[in-house]
């Protein structure tokens, strides 16, 4: 057997174009150009090239975006005093604060005074709220990502057991949210309907919760973690993690080993990451039409 790959550049193209088609109408209506703001404390190499991805895909699409670089020692005070000017900045649609922060900062405080109206990220608590309410505002972009490429290639989640490894506040969490919902606001009830298991570092017998899912999903951030003899024959793995290790950009499955065991597979690079970007511009373009009303 020969899993499926399930390509995130083919995905996140056509999605792009239907951006870009909405926003071409959404200036010609408005005079509006919809604007990212990306603000990048410090020099973490990693966080250069995602927010260097944004900033392109944002052209890419006919919005605007603009980098906010902040020194690494920059205090909690200037970097709430930026977040708020961007609040009132009505040239900006949308304000993404890259993640991880400096320890000496307090990412929380940031990231709540974001103007939910802005947050593009859907990290504030009152979207997180509508979100787990099934009433969202703006849909978080990596679950929002996965649940595209599931929808491009159908393969829907509506009676499915799906299993999430890891319980972060960025994926694990607000994917298990969006799964166990009666509809997607995007995807529709055939993108959602699932029975979710969310596993982490303190679940016994891990292999025993992954064995039964026809739908893995795996965002821990540990390279390799997922083998071949914890996934159901014929199953679907989406792999949502981005290790750099010495042999270079790894997932969090064991991408050659699993070709042979599951159904359909995404790759790293190539995958879901291309759909994380894509969906923050979907935000972004939502951001510009709430706050034009
Ligand atoms: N406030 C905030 N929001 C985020 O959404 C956020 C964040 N902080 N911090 C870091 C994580 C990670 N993340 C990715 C973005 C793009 C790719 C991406 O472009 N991936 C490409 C290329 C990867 C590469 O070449 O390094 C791919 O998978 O094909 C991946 C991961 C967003 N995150
Ligand atoms: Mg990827």
């Amino acid at each position: 057997m020969s899993a499926k790959i399930l390509d995130g550049k083919t995905v996140a193209n056509a999605l792009q174009e239907d951006i870009a088609q909405r926003v071409e109408l959404f200036v010609s209506n408005t005079g509006i150009t919809p604007c990212l703001a990306a603000v990048l404390v410090g020099e973490d190499p990693a966080s250069q090239v995602y927010v260097r991805n944004k900033e392109r895909a944002c052209g890419k699409v006919g919005m605007a975006s603009e980098l906010f670089r902040m020194p690494e020692d920059v205090s909690q005070a200037e970097l709430l005093n930026l977040v708020q000017g961007l609040n009132k900045n009505d040239k900006v649609s949308g304000i993404l604060v890259q993640l991880p922060l400096p320890k000496h900062l307090d990412a929380s405080e940031v990231l709540d005074a974001i103007d939910p109206q802005k947050d593009v990220d859907c990290f504030h608590p009152s979207n997180v709220g509508l979100l787990s309410q099934g009433r969202p505002n703006f849909l978080p972009c990596t679950p929002h990502g996965v649940l595209q490429i599931l929808k491009h290639f159908n393969l829907p989640t509506a009676g499915k057991n799906v299993c999430i490894l890891g319980r972060s506040d960025i994926v694990g969490k607000p994917l298990a949210l969006m799964l166990m919902q009666r509809t997607s606001e995007t995807c529709g009830p055939d993108f959602a309907n699932a029975t979710v298991t969310v596993c982490h570092s303190r679940t016994p017998n891990l292999k025993a919760m992954t064995t039964q899912a026809d739908i893995l999903i795996a965002a821990i951030g540990v390279p390799k973690f997922v083998t071949a003899d914890m996934v159901k024959p014929g199953a679907v793995v989406v792999d949502v993690g981005i290790n750099r290790t010495d042999e270079g950009l790894c997932g969090d499955v064991d991408y050659d080993a699993l070709l042979e065991v599951a159904g359909a597979v995404t790759p790293v690079p190539g995958g879901v990451g291309r759909l994380t970007v894509t969906m923050l511009l979907e935000n972004t373009l939502k951001a510009a039409i709430l706050q034009a009303k």
